[in-house]
């Protein structure tokens, strides 16, 4: 049985935005099918349910195109964590994370983490181009990922239009937008991923370590949801009691 259909109830949210064709839908291929497939795009969204350790954590892929804009803040509602993805080779996709997407997660928990993720990889970056070692099989298991043959030459690269220090200049604003202290949040360099769906270059790494982090998103709110449990034969027998008049 496919692991999205024997899943329970979600415990926690990550929904990926980012403007049209910088890849999202390629991420979360390479991610849960360990592949990189033809993709139309996204029409309204979709999500994927993955289960980590004991946890079920549903994973939203929305669409980037404009039209669908008015459906991202109902995506995000809750979100215990934000993925803002851009395309390395395309400032404007980077530049659209600020202006279109990051009032949509308004939305989000108020404790919501934010990764920023820059994809194509494979198109500037020689590095990139390998497939990533590390390639794992989606449940945590590791595999070697297939090979993706010799780095382009340099005559055939894309130039590279965001640099890292840009990802952690834009996180930085995220944070100041969110009104949190910058010392008190996980640190840039921990939060701005360069991927390639392509290849599957740092594609676990960036889904795994957003599924170690929101592990504490979720014990807060089974404690919350445990404080506030009412005691039915508490309940019951303080009723009794009150209706007898013995008190
Ligand atoms: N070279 C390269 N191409 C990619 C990569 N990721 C996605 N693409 C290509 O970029 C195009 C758009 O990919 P999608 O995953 O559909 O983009 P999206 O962000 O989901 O787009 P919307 O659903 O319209 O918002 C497709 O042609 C993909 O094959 C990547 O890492 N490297
Ligand atoms: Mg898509």
């Amino acid at each position: 049985m496919p692991e999205s259909t024997k899943m329970n109830k979600p415990d926690v949210k990550i929904v990926i935005l980012g403007d049209m064709n910088v890849g999202k839908t390629s991420l979360l291929h390479r991610y849960t099918e360990r592949k990189f497939k033809d993709t139309i795009s996204t029409v309204g969204g979709a999500f994927f349910l993955k289960q980590w350790g004991p946890y079920n954590i549903s994973i939203w892929d929305t669409a980037g195109r404009e039209q669908f804009h008015g459906l991202g803040s109902m995506y995000c509602r809750g979100a215990a964590a934000v993925i803002l993805t851009y395309d390395v080779t395309n400032w404007q996709s980077y530049a659209e994370l600020e202006d279109r997407f990051l009032s949509l997660t308004d939305t989000a928990n108020p404790d919501c983490i934010f990764a920023i993720v820059g994809n194509k990889a494979d198109l500037t970056d020689s590095d990139a181009h390998v497939a990533d070692p590390e390639g794992g099989q989606g449940d945590g298991s590791k595999a070697l990922a297939p090979p993706t043959g010799p780095a382009p030459p340099a005559a055939l690269q894309v130039p590279k239009q965001v640099n890292r220090e840009d990802a952690m200049a834009l996180y930085a604003r995220v944070l100041r937008y969110k009104d949190l202290e910058e010392k008190a949040c996980l640190p840039a360099g921990r939060m701005c991923f360069e991927t390639s769906a392509k290849t599957g270059y740092n594609v676990d790494a960036l889904f795994e370590s957003l599924f170690d982090m929101v592990l504490p998103a979720i014990l807060k709110r089974r404690n919350n949801s445990r404080d506030s449990t009412v005691d039915l034969n508490t309940l019951r027998t303080h009723r009794r009691t009150k209706a007898g008049c013995c008190d």
